[in-house]
């Protein structure tokens, strides 16, 4: 991993999005705006085109620097299997503390995406399905494993769970299509 910051700003903007999700009524929020709102016209002077940017494109660095999915760890990668530790901060909160149901296949899509990279393979999300079985807790660590169950031609028919020990908080299943060579 490069240590040019990437890694830690990262971090800390995971941090800051937990703690906009659970802070109540605040006396500094137009501080906090005014902030924002500098530093976005700071960053917007050093706009790059996509395959320039860091977030979601550096593969050195934990998530790829971007905070769009819960954090992913990966423990084993292969061309046919993924394996390791999810964990839903507060801002993947729906209600009653469990994670938001739409942030479950953001997560699948990233897991599966691994085994795409892995295979060397430029494919794209044909369709997701998600089974939701039991409430998916926040802040806790889970694991997460996806797998091909079959290949064919071009198509890659994947699956994969989501546990919190032995409880199943979720399953996918998912099509990748390989794309076609010059394809966008
Ligand atoms: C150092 C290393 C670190 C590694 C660290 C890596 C981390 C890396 C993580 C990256 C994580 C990001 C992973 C996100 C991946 C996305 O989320 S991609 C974005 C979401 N998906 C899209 O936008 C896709 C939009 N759709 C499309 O582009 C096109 O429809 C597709 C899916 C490419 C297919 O188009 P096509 O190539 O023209 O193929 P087409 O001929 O239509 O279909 C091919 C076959 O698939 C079938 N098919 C196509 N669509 C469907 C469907 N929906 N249902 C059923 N069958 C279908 C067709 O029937 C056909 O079957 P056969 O006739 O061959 O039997």
């Amino acid at each position: 991993m490069t240590d040019d910051g990437y890694a830690e700003l990262t971090s800390a903007l995971r941090g800051f999005l937990d703690a906009v999700a659970t802070a109540g009524p605040h006396d500094q929020v137009q501080a906090l705006t005014d902030d924002l709102r500098r530093w976005t016209a700071i960053l917007a002077e050093s706009r790059q085109e996509e395959g320039k940017r860091v977030f979601g494109e550096r593969f050195d660095l934990p998530d790829r620097g971007q905070t769009l999915t819960p954090v992913f760890a990966p423990q084993v990668v292969t061309t046919s299997k993924v394996e390791g530790t999810a964990w839903f901060g507060d801002y993947f909160h729906g209600s009653n503390g469990a994670a938001h149901g739409g942030t479950l296949p953001l997560l699948f899509d990233e897991v599966f995406g691994h085994i795409a990279v892995e295979r060397g393979s430029r494919a794209r999300t044909a369709y997701l399905h998600t089974d939701f079985r039991s409430v998916t807790p926040i802040g806790v660590d889970l694991q997460v494993r996806a797998w091909v169950e079959r290949a064919e031609g071009r198509k890659l028919f994947l699956a994969a769970d989501l546990r919190d020990g032995e409880v199943v908080c979720a399953e996918a299943e998912a099509l990748f299509v390989l794309l076609r060579d010059g394809a966008p």
